[in-house]
């Protein structure tokens, strides 16, 4: 690997590590939903304390833009770590600042302190060189564990390892190596799936993907964008208006490379976004204006275990539906299963990966038999494209 690692980094008593990771878990009602990112993390925090160093973790949670927005605070984060570290983990009301610095100030060696969300400041998504230099100010190394934010060219991610003597963490170089081995050279045909509810900030990369696969099905809230570019009426459901033009170029690239697109043909809709909502399954040309489609429909299923078991390997990110509430579940759950079972046979390589992807895995209890789970959604997708991630070109530099 092109980048130094832990194995460079010696002599930690008493040094200060700042250490990026990805505590963006899935959580409902204040609670962790699926702690697959925590688990990930904890190899790098283990070791660089048992190796004497002050630990200090930033990361950030959902998008709340430079404000403080309180349910999207870390704070409820740090306990749940604490408990399978099996160590405390102190809080820190701010990432930079007299608050970062006085928590800092009462660590002693070996100890863990989670900093507050990053993204409660502008500067972390502008990557402002300033933000980066407060950041870097409370460290002496820095340690880059989130594959799953490499894609991001933030202050946390990007600005900071440019200030600080930098080095992946044991899961930055497990994913490399893991998706390196698993997909460097596919064995064809190559069917990606992609769903999910990022539907802006993972549409343009399909353009690059569609000349990269055989099939494409596209599921979730991003199929309602491609089929409203259709001309189809998708109701209330979440969809992208404005990107249109986007999904019809990425048609048009899909033709031209030859790569098949597989769009819903029906849907379960519902009128509220709650468990066990009233629902019915409709042909997508008649979705009733005032309901939104929650899952794919039973004709839908069918066509993306065709593709499944036409496909040698798989690469997916984005639930078919939202899996959280039931039965909203379904589609999600059938897809996983089957391509579980056809992983298990050896006849499948699969590969999946997203927050909420393997929290939906896990949730079907199918992520034991994929090929390969990667903590990381988008920036999967951005290096099965071929993309230089910043997070780790940063580590690179
Ligand atoms: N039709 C849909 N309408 C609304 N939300 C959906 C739909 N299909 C999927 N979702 C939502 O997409 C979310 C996951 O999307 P995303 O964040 O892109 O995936 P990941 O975290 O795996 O990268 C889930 O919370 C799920 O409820
Ligand atoms: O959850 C994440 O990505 P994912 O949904 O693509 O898996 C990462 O934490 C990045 O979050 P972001 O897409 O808000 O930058």
């Amino acid at each position: 690997m092109p980048f130094k690692t832990l194995d460079d980094l010696t002599e930690l008593t008493g040094r200060r590590v700042l250490v990026r990771v990805d505590l963006n878990v899935p959580m409902d009602a204040g609670k962790v939903t699926d702690a697959t990112r925590i688990e990930r993390i904890l190899p790098t925090i283990k070791e660089l304390s048992e190796k004497g160093a002050k630990v200090i973790l930033l990361a950030h949670f959902g998008r709340p833009k430079g404000e403080r927005v309180p349910d999207m605070s870390l704070e409820p984060v740090a306990q749940v770590l604490a408990d399978y570290l099996l160590q405390p983990v102190d809080f820190a009301e701010d990432c930079i600042g007299q608050a970062a610095e006085d928590a800092i100030a009462d660590l002693s060696d070996g100890d863990v302190l989670l900093l507050e969300n990053t993204r409660y400041h502008k500067g972390e998504e502008k990557n402002d060189p300033e933000f980066a230099k407060a950041l870097a100010a409370n460290g002496d190394a820095y340690v880059n564990d989130a594959f799953s934010a490499a894609h991001r060219a933030h202050g946390s991610t990007e600005g900071v390892a440019r200030l600080l003597p930098s080095y992946a963490g044991r899961t930055m170089q497990a994913e490399l190596e893991a998706l390196e081995a698993a997909l460097s050279t596919p064995v064809r045909p190559v069917l990606a799936v992609v769903g999910g509810a990022k539907v802006s900030s993972k549409i343009d990369l399909l353009e690059n993907l569609v000349g990269k696969v055989d099939m494409l099905v596209i599921g979730g809230g991003m199929a309602n964008t491609f089929l409203a570019a259709q001309g189809i009426s998708v109701g209330k459901s979440l969809c992208e208006h404005d990107l249109a033009d986007t999904a019809k170029k990425i048609v048009a690239a899909a033709e031209k490379s030859g790569c098949r697109i597989i769009l819903p043909s029906d849907a379960v809709v519902a009128r509220e976004f709650k468990a066990n909502a009233e629902n019915e399954t409709v042909s997508v040309n008649d979705v009733p204006s005032d309901a939104m489609i929650l899952d794919a429909g039973p004709a839908s299923i069918e066509d993306v275990k065709k593709a499944i078991s036409e496909a040698a390997t798989l690469v997916w990110n984005g639930p078919l539906g939202a899996f959280e509430i039931a039965p909203f579940d379904t589609a999600t759950v059938a897809a996983a299963r089957f391509a579980a079972t056809l992983s298990a046979d050896g006849k499948l390589k699969s590969v999946a990966g997203g927050g909420d992807t393997v929290s939906a895995l896990n949730h079907a209890g199918a992520a034991e038999q994929f090929t390969y789970v990667s903590t990381a959604g988008g920036a999967f997708l951005e290096w099965l494209e071929g993309k230089v991630l910043p997070g780790v070109k940063a580590l690179e530099a």
